[in-house]
């Protein structure tokens, strides 16, 4: 169903970011003269992606089941999806949330690299990293709504988000795990933990495959804040109505500023990075390890 409604936006605000949030708080919801904001929800078969009330807002949830898995459709959905937000100036701010009930997304798809092929490994990974570095430069403000388990590729995406709001579930559980399937985190996405929490609480983490319930992730500082789950999204909103008060060309520059040299580490060497991913993952052992672990999740439940 098209949502074609179209908002006039003042110029004034759009010229100074900022004032949007003063207008807005004022009760300023008149359409007067100035620059159309599109209000039409668009998105793909495993990304939706909808106008928040908010100008100048989109939130964009995932919708693949049973987990999220990040699927090679999935991924592609969202880096099209993204790429359309980026390119319709309209956007600002993005909540990036789940439509699977107590599952943020399980990571990556253990079924694109367990028992395929080296091309199949290849195209992948290349889509991981293109998740990945496309997120994390975005222009975009991104704040993640963390409305259930967040394991490995599922942390990995909420980091590279500006902001993490978790539901305080004691039942989910955030944090890369990769060691505890036998494989290794690469390193970038070593980097994206290291840039957030720091040294030595990454070392252990990623050492340990820690999976840190929502409590001692805020602890460590893998998300930002928590609270109950039925707010997880309208606080997401709200933080990203604060963020919206910065002027958006200083805190770009500021975010690239960040960030650029740790997203320089992997476009120099996204060959290498590939070609070092199909070898590790094409292992006997390893595909082993996958192998029994894929067996144990499918077990579960019999
Ligand atoms: C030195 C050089 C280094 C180079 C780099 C090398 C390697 C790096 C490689 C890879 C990095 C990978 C990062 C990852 O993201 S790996 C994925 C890790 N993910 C997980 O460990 C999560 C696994 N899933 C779970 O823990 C639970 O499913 C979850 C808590 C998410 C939900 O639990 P729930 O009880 O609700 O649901 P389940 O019954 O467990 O699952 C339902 C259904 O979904 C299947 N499934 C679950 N997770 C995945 C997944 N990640 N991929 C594919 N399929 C998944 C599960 O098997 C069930 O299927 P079925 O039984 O219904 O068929």
């Amino acid at each position: 169903m098209a949502l074609t409604a179209v908002v006039r936006i003042p110029t004034r605000a759009l010229l100074r970011p900022w004032a949007r949030l003063r207008d807005s708080a004022l009760g300023w919801m008149e359409p007067v003269g100035g620059v159309e904001v599109s209000t039409q929800r668009f998105g793909s078969q495993r990304v939706l992606v909808e106008p928040a009330s908010a100008a100048g807002v989109a939130v964009m949830t995932f919708k693949n089941p049973p987990v999220n898995s990040l699927s090679l459709e999935l991924l592609t959905e969202l880096v099209i999806n993204l790429e359309k937000l980026e390119n319709d100036k309209t956007f600002r701010g993005v909540v990036l949330t789940s439509d699977c009930p107590g599952i943020f997304s399980a990571g990556l798809d253990l079924t694109e690299i367990c028992g395929r092929n080296p091309a199949h490994y290849a195209e992948y990974w290349k889509a991981v990293q293109e998740m990945w570095l496309r997120l994390y430069l975005s222009n975009l403000m991104l704040v993640a709504a963390i409305n259930g388990a967040c394991p490995a590729g599922g942390c990995l995406m909420s980091l590279t988000c500006d902001y993490r709001v978790m539901a305080d579930n004691p039942k989910y559980a955030i944090g890369l795990n990769e060691t505890l399937l036998g494989i290794v985190a690469p390193f970038w996405f070593k980097d994206t933990l290291v840039n957030t929490i720091g040294h030595r609480a990454s070392e252990r983490a990623l050492q340990l495959g820690l999976l840190f319930p929502p409590t001692e992730a805020l602890q460590v500082g893998m998300v930002d804040r928590l609270v109950p789950e039925d707010q997880v999204q309208s606080t997401a909103l709200s933080v990203l109505a604060q963020w919206m008060a910065i002027p958006d060309h200083a805190r770009q520059l500021t975010k690239n500023m960040m960030r650029k040299p740790t997203a320089d580490g992997l476009l120099k060497k996204r060959d290498e990075d590939i070609q070092n991913f199909v070898s590790f993952i094409s292992r006997d052992s390893i595909q082993k390890s996958l192998q029994m672990y894929l067996a144990k999740l499918r077990q579960k439940k019999g």
